[in-house]
């Protein structure tokens, strides 16, 4: 499949975001609606639900008491940028950390035997408790993270006030600007000799956790905007790697690691496909 084309074609000139963007609208119209008619009936007894459509509803900026097509286009738009930056990040990260895995049966049996000895304690039924002791794995996650090789953090910022480096470089008022990955994630002083190497226990010898955001790990950025879904996101990716560590033996095709995608300055997981193998119970 010839993703570069499908993306020029469709992506590019909106007709897969229109059409997903029209399905989506008509679905969410009358769940507005409804909630701003419960509002309007239930007065001080209506219970907002806790999500992020009454978030914006409520919004003195955004909020609105009449559904018009201009407010749903702006609502839609906001969920769908909502959805693409936690939905897709998690995804990619997700599939990227099983390739990661995949690739390397040096470290199978050490992360399954720490799957098991949790599984067991918790008898299938995982709370957060038992997720905070998934160390070795949260320690493989934060590596997949850190070498997932994006050149840059794909969310721009404006510089506020000017700022001077201490070679004399300035950023004047203003300007966007892109933090560069390459020198954080892969600086020889936090990561030694070899810092593109994978080091699947860096993090549990260091004390890091995947979800800790630090001046040598900007996979979630940094600072009062740093991602506030990113232990959310290491959750979901560590739960989602142990029930399938527990179930399967996963190896990629050649047996090796396999390479990723990447398009100009942004990587994605390679695209090799995976082997599962059910373990014998
Ligand atoms: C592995 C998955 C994820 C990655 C790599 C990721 C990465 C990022 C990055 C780099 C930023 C920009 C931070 C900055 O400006 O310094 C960000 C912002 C954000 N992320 Fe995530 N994210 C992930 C998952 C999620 C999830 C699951 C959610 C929601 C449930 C989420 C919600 C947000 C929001 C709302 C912001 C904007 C924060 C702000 O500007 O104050 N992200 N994320």
């Amino acid at each position: 499949m010839n993703y570069e084309k499908i993306l020029q074609e469709n992506w590019l000139n909106n007709k897969i975001f229109t059409i997903q963007m029209g399905n989506f609208a008509k679905y969410l119209k009358p769940v507005l609606e409804k909630r701003l008619k419960d509002k309007e009936i239930l007065g001080d007894k209506y219970e907002p639900p806790l999500d992020i459509i009454e978030y914006h509803l409520n919004d003195p900026e955004y909020g609105t008491k009449v559904i018009t097509d201009d407010y749903l286009n702006e609502i839609c738009e906001f969920l769908f940028f909502i959805m693409v930056v936690s939905i897709h990040t998690t995804s990619q990260h997700f599939t990227s950390a099983l390739y990661d895995f995949a690739g390397r049966p040096e470290l199978w049996d050490d992360i399954y035997e720490e799957q098991v000895r949790i599984d067991k304690e918790c008898n299938g039924e995982l709370s957060s408790q038992h997720i905070n002791k998934m160390v070795k794995l949260d320690s493989f996650v934060r590596e997949s993270l850190r070498t997932y090789d994006s050149v840059f953090n794909p969310v721009p910022h404006r510089c506020l006030e000017s700022y001077t480096f201490k070679n004399g470089m300035t950023i004047p008022k203003g300007r966007i600007v892109q933090t560069y990955l390459m020198d954080i994630h892969y600086n020889t002083t936090a990561y030694g000799p070899e810092p593109r190497s994978f080091l699947p226990y860096y993090g549990l010898e260091n004390k890091f956790l995947a979800s800790r955001t630090d001046k040598n790990y900007f996979i979630f950025g940094s600072g009062r905007h740093a991602c506030p879904g990113r232990f959310f996101a290491v959750n979901e990716i560590k739960i989602g790697m142990h029930k399938l560590i527990l179930n399967y033996h996963i190896k990629t095709p050649s047996g090796k690691i396999e390479k990723k995608i990447h398009s100009g300055p942004l990587a994605s997981p390679p695209v090799a496909g995976l082997i599962f193998e059910n373990r014998k119970k």
